[in-house]
């Protein structure tokens, strides 16, 4: 797959979601200025942007929450504006942001009970709380009031609610925020089961190694449009560079040729195809003679290399960010 045809998944299945031109303003600023995103059946779209980009906004659209001024949206063939609520209900499936449990409910009351919403006759919501209390971890917590969870707990309730009818599409939008190691592996492992069972994800996250681990296709959201869309390993085969970072013992040199300091270390100031051939050529220059290296690091192509090309930002302004790091 080539650069120029990386805005489609190349797929032969019938999407099941995709949109075409949509586009959103909020008192006259454009955020959405025409997305195009197609979703194939049973897998996940890991969507990436920066911080206040659109994300959100979008998933408000598909979701059929937030109605844009203009473009065509399809979810499980169906137009979210254009189906009774009740529909469309059934075959999409939301956690927002902010956590929508009931607090006075123990966690398993708050899956029967939104199953019940669900349509589910009781014997069903029952079985399938049981199902997404054992899915989630929540074993422990099952008789606990939502109100006494932890953060993380409640997040991974929350997550729950969100796939209690079995939805063909879901949209979880950042879904591990406040979660510790045990609550991510348990959303990650549960939103890799629904796609198994043929649910249809947008997810939308800061971690990046998140979107590894789901093996998930990528959608960058930049400036209001989708600006890359395609497989993780096509993603980073076309975006993503290699680095070093050397560091030194007492004083750096001064001044080197093609390289920068940054924090102390030494970076090429240019993309790096052939690391050790860098290197060596570095070690030949004459200002390296009385320098001292502590450590080299050769920094893979990966998915966060991806990210920082596509969002055209540097290595500095991702350490600002803490994208991709998790750390955010
Ligand atoms: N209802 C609203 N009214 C006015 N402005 C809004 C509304 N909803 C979102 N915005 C603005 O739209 C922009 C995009 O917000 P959105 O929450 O969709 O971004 P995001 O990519 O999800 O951000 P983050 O990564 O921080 O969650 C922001 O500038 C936000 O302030």
């Amino acid at each position: 797959m080539e650069r120029s045809n990386m805005n489609t998944v190349a797929t032969e299945e019938r999407p099941a979601l995709a949109c075409r031109s949509v586009t959103k303003a909020f008192g006259g600023r454009a955020v959405l200025k025409g997305v195009d995103l197609n979703l194939p059946q049973g897998r996940i779209l890991g969507l990436l942007g920066k911080n206040g980009t659109g994300k959100s906004t979008l998933i408000s659209a598909l979701a059929g929450l937030e109605e844009p001024d203009s473009g065509t949206i399809s979810v499980g063939g169906h137009d979210p504006y254009r189906t009774p609520s009740r529909v469309f209900g059934r075959i999409v499936g939301l956690a927002p942001q902010d956590l929508g449990i009931y607090p006075n409910l123990t966690v398993r009351d708050n899956l029967r009970g939104f199953g019940g919403i669900q349509g589910l006759s009781m014997r069903q919501a029952r079985s399938r709380a049981d199902e997404l209390i054992e899915l989630m971890g929540l074993r422990p917590q099952a008789a606990t009031r939502a109100r006494d969870l932890s953060g993380g707990q409640k997040r991974r309730l929350h997550t729950a609610i969100a796939l209690v009818h079995r939805p063909r599409v879901l949209f979880l939008d950042e879904p591990t925020v406040g979660a510790d190691v045990e609550a991510r592996t348990g959303i990650l492992a549960m939103v890799r089961t629904m796609a198994e069972q043929g649910a249809s994800i947008i997810y939308t996250t800061h971690y990046l190694q998140e979107i590894e681990h789901l093996d998930a296709a990528l959608a960058f959201l930049v400036d209001g449009r989708i600006s890359v869309q395609g497989p993780l390993d096509e993603v980073v085969r076309l975006y993503a560079k290699a680095s070093l970072r050397v560091g030194f013992v007492g004083r750096p040199p001064s001044h080197v040729e093609g390289w920068r300091m940054v924090d102390g270390h030494l970076e090429p100031d240019h993309p790096v195809s052939n690391p050790e051939r860098e290197i060596a050529e570095l070690f030949r220059r004459p200002s390296m003679q009385d320098a001292s290296v502590n450590d080299i690091t050769v920094i893979q192509p990966d998915i966060e290399s991806a990210y920082r090309t596509i969002m055209g930002m540097d290595t500095d302004d991702m350490r600002q960010s803490g994208t991709g790091n998790g750390e955010d």
